[in-house]
């Protein structure tokens, strides 16, 4: 029994409770409904009298009642504090959400000896829930219809939604997807730590960025796939969410692929094409060359590559090159010679826009052109002496500046040179830097004429003729041996490069399958000549041909051709007689009587 005092603070505890602006409610400790709130007749427009009779029950959605009461015997039979949502009919017949929670009251002794309610509208809040839920079934409605496949991914980059192009694609659920692991799943495993990796530091950083991995298709293929990450902001400019787009570039992939290792093929071909891997020769002389070429390659160190004009000394650059640590980088090859000498800065070191008139764009050196690579400075000796400073520079300090430029910017670039010329000679003339001289010298290679190989004469006739036969669609049995024994009398000034010349053309225009070369295709015997006896001979050679063609000239009065021509006297063609003269150098005019008619 409650005391007059506590009936009185209960009377007063209704008061309050009926003024509260809230549904509020209590019932008995088995439930049984000992007090609505006036708040709640007011807003159901359920009386006293009907809520005596029916209970609270029929303001409840008849849809959500059964889930109400359930929830309800579920906590008197716990004892303890809950909660559950419910459509509550207003008194104009409008049904709003409500939150209904419920606390049990207990004496000192833990008995519950009550239970409150109270109803709390939810109604607006419910229906954002709804519009959020809504607009995000739009959206999925919309990356559905899109072919592209869409993940999106927290802040952290776990996925929490991919569209139905991705789960078509990988042939996964959306629960696949969701679960852990899933990244292992899809993307190959090589290369998923890098992957992760980059997906970290792109993360990170909170702006787009792009990735590309092998994918895991349904069928169990990887295919290529590039990723682009775009963050999602809040009002506040915080990254929320990730949507990350792939779009399956393997075809493309492999077509670059494949466009690259034909490349490669091509790359291979025009190497074998122009020799470049193929030094021709097994004399003592080239071999040592070639020792020295093997023991340079490995470093980084400076060549400087020396020998007459044409005996491969851009060859040996190349096979250096190859045999290199940079072989999978670029070989740029600059002929000094055949720049003007006011545009090989420009051309060394690349300028920038505006350096000079017509300079509209910064252009790059062939410096920066090789980096990472190898730079062949044919013919070093030829370069004037204000490049041949800036060339020291760059070897010391590894950086260069561009022509109208000012900052250095440093390159990484493995440099080998070459000369015909005796740079000794150069110094002393005052026409090379000694400086640079021996910053270039760090290792010389001396490659040998072809005088001094002639061991390879046999050898390298051979390897031109199958070349150039196989280009001309001629196959030789054999080179008569009047012209190998012409070769070994011949001096070869112009050294394998000649060679090579007289071959090609001697390959033109042979018939049948022996090659056969005219003699007058050869070159003046040069001042090596002398060196050696066999050279000797044929300078003697030369000298006593000379002397008949001039003798036979001056009997004709500068007639070549013609019954009476020097060509008659001298019983050979006078095609053949007029290519000696070229190649003598008789001036047959001094031999032409004055009022004769010209001459052929
Ligand atoms: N040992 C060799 N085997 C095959 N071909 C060679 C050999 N040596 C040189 N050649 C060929 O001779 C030609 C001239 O060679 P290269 O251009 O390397 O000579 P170089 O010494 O650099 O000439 P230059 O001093 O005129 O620049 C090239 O076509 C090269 O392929």
């Amino acid at each position: 029994m409650l005391s007059v005092d506590s009936q009185m603070s209960e009377d007063n505890l209704r008061q309050v409770i009926d003024t509260l602006p809230t549904l509020v409610w209590c019932t008995r400790p088995d439930g049984s409904t000992e007090f609505l709130n006036k708040r709640w007749h007011d807003y159901t427009g359920c009386s006293p009298e009907e809520s005596r009779v029916h209970g609270w029950q029929p303001t409840v959605h008849p849809e959500d009642l059964p889930r109400v009461v359930a929830k309800g015997q579920e906590l008197l039979a716990s004892g303890q504090p809950g909660e559950v949502e419910g459509r509550i009919r207003r008194h104009d017949g409008v049904f709003r959400w409500f939150l209904l929670r419920v606390e049990p009251l207990r004496d000192e002794t833990g008995k519950i000896v009550r239970w409150y309610g109270v109803q709390t509208d939810i109604d607006d809040l419910k229906q954002i829930e709804e519009k959020l839920r809504e607009e995000d079934r739009e959206l999925r409605r919309i990356t559905d219809a899109i072919p592209q496949t869409i993940v999106v991914v927290d802040t952290s980059g776990v996925p929490i939604y991919a569209n139905q192009a991705m789960l078509d694609y990988a042939g996964l659920s959306a629960e696949d997807i969701l679960t852990s692991g899933f990244r292992e799943r899809f993307s190959h495993p090589d290369g998923l730590e890098k992957l992760k990796e980059q997906r970290a530091a792109g993360l990170s950083r909170g702006l787009p960025f792009e990735l590309e991995h092998r994918a895991r298709r349904k069928d169990g293929e990887y295919r290529w796939c590039l990723v682009r990450f775009n963050p999602f902001r809040d009002e506040m400019g915080r990254v929320v969410r990730w949507y990350a787009t792939g779009t399956d570039i393997d075809d493309r992939v492999k077509a670059e692929e494949r466009t690259r290792n034909e490349n490669q093929v091509l790359r291979e071909q025009i190497d074998r094409d122009s020799m470049f891997e193929d030094i021709v020769g097994s004399s003592e002389a080239l071999r040592k060359v070639l020792r020295q070429v093997a023991k340079v390659a490995s470093s980084d160190s400076t060549v400087l590559i020396l020998g007459e004009t044409g005996t491969g000394k851009e060859l040996i650059a190349r096979a250096i090159h190859k045999r290199s640590k940079r072989a999978s980088r670029a070989f740029i090859g600059v002929n000094c010679a055949a720049i003007p000498p006011s545009l090989i800065a420009s051309e060394l070191f690349g300028y920038e826009k505006g350096a000079f008139t017509g300079a509209t764009q910064r252009r790059l050196g062939r410096f920066e052109s090789a980096s990472g690579g190898t730079l062949f400075l044919d013919e070093v000796g030829d370069l004037p002496l204000d490049i041949q400073i800036a060339l020291l520079r760059v070897l010391q300090e590894r950086e260069i500046q561009r022509v109208g430029g000012n900052t250095a910017i440093s390159v990484d670039v493995r440099v080998l040179a070459a000369t015909h010329r005796d740079l000794d000679v150069l110094v002393a003339d005052g026409k090379f830097r000694e400086d640079l001289l021996y910053r270039l010298n760090v290792v010389p290679i001396v490659v040998p004429s072809l005088r001094e190989r002639a061991d390879d004469l046999p050898l390298l006739v051979e390897y031109f003729i199958t070349r150039f036969g196989k280009n001309a669609g001629k196959t030789f049995r054999a080179i008569d041996d009047k012209t190998l024994n012409l070769f070994r009398a011949y001096g070869w000034p112009g050294n394998v490069r000649e060679l090579q010349n007289v071959i090609e053309r001697a390959v033109i225009l042979s018939e049948g399958d022996i090659c056969a070369v005219d003699e007058t295709w050869l070159k003046r015997p040069s001042s090596h000549t002398a060196a050696s006896p066999a050279f000797a001979l044929s300078g003697v050679l030369h000298k006593r041909e000379k002397e008949m063609i001039e003798a036979a000239l001056a009997a004709s009065n500068g007639r070549v051709s013609g019954p009476t021509g020097a060509a008659t006297k001298l019983g050979i063609p006078t095609k053949t007689l007029d290519s000696k003269i070229g190649r003598l150098g008789i001036n047959k005019y001094q031999f032409r009587a004055s009022g004769t008619e010209p001459f052929a």
